[in-house]
């Protein structure tokens, strides 16, 4: 038995890599914007990956910036990451909505998760999940992509003000931080449809799950990963009295 579980490994690699690229941040400015964004995709992936043939050398990796080698889909134990999620975000001055995302696949399920949020300072993981905020009756509040809102939300705040309902959109960057969001009670939805692959989705996912919130797909199905095309374009995360009623409108 290794003496770390998975859950803290989960947090403590995705805590770390979120320092590699604070300092990284730090270290460059933000004047070549392109060249801050390449340097954190491979600064954290190359952290992640030695961490990860160090602490857990037996397991596959299925890692947005690495080489997709299918000898995952045959391994039990798949650690799906994403080394920097909101990669124009993070090479933005000031921007907090970016993050790093450690998940581990076992088997059928997501078995532990992390996400940090460096610049916010936080590390949630399904080792601790944070615990599901209370909801206010008033808006519901729809976290959506800052850059490619999906044309479905439109069509969900339509049905859902029709039915008398308060609808509030709110921009943000990056699939983990969106998630987050909605775990901490910030906002209460997360939809996202048109595209989308694994990494983005897995660690926050995991998240969510243990945190007792709702996570599927937009048709209601459970997310799967480890495919053999990590392609998985939709997602719905909500706080979990409005899984129904989100799931309704989007159906
Ligand atoms: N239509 C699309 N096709 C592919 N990837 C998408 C996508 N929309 C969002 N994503 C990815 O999902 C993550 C969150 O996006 P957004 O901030 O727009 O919500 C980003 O990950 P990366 O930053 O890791 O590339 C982004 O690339
Ligand atoms: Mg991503």
């Amino acid at each position: 038995m290794p003496s770390e579980d998975d859950h803290s490994l989960a947090a403590r690699l995705a805590a770390e890599a979120g320092e590699v690229l604070l300092r990284l941040r730090a270290e460059r400015g933000f004047e070549d914007g392109r060249a801050l964004k390449d340097a954190g995709d491979s600064a954290s992936h190359e952290y992640l990956m030695a961490a990860l043939a160090e602490f857990r050398p037996g397991d596959a990796v299925l890692s947005e910036e690495g080489k997709d080698d299918k000898a995952r889909l045959e391994s039990d134990r798949v650690w799906i990451v994403d080394p920097l999620d909101g990669t124009r975000e993070f090479s933005e001055e000031g921007r907090d909505d970016w993050a790093v995302h450690v998940a581990l696949w076992e088997g059928d399920r997501l078995a532990a998760g992390a996400v940090a949020l460096p610049a916010q300072g936080v590390t949630l993981s399904t080792g601790n999940p944070p615990k599901a905020a209370e909801r206010s009756t008033e808006a519901i509040r729809i976290v959506v992509s800052r850059t490619r809102p999906p044309q479905i939300v439109h069509e969900l705040t339509a049905k859902l003000e029709a039915a008398g309902h308060r609808v509030e959109l709110v921009p943000m960057g990056s699939a983990g931080a969106k998630i987050a969001a909605v775990l901490t009670g910030d906002v209460d939805v997360y939809v996202h449809a048109g595209g989308q692959y694994e990494w983005d989705s897995a660690a926050p996912a995991a998240v969510a799950l243990a945190a007792g919130a709702h996570a599927s797909r937009i048709d209601g199905s459970p997310l799967v990963y480890n495919e053999e095309d990590p392609y998985l374009p939709d997602i719905l995360v909500s706080h979990p009295s409005l899984a129904q009623l989100i799931l309704s409108g989007l159906n």
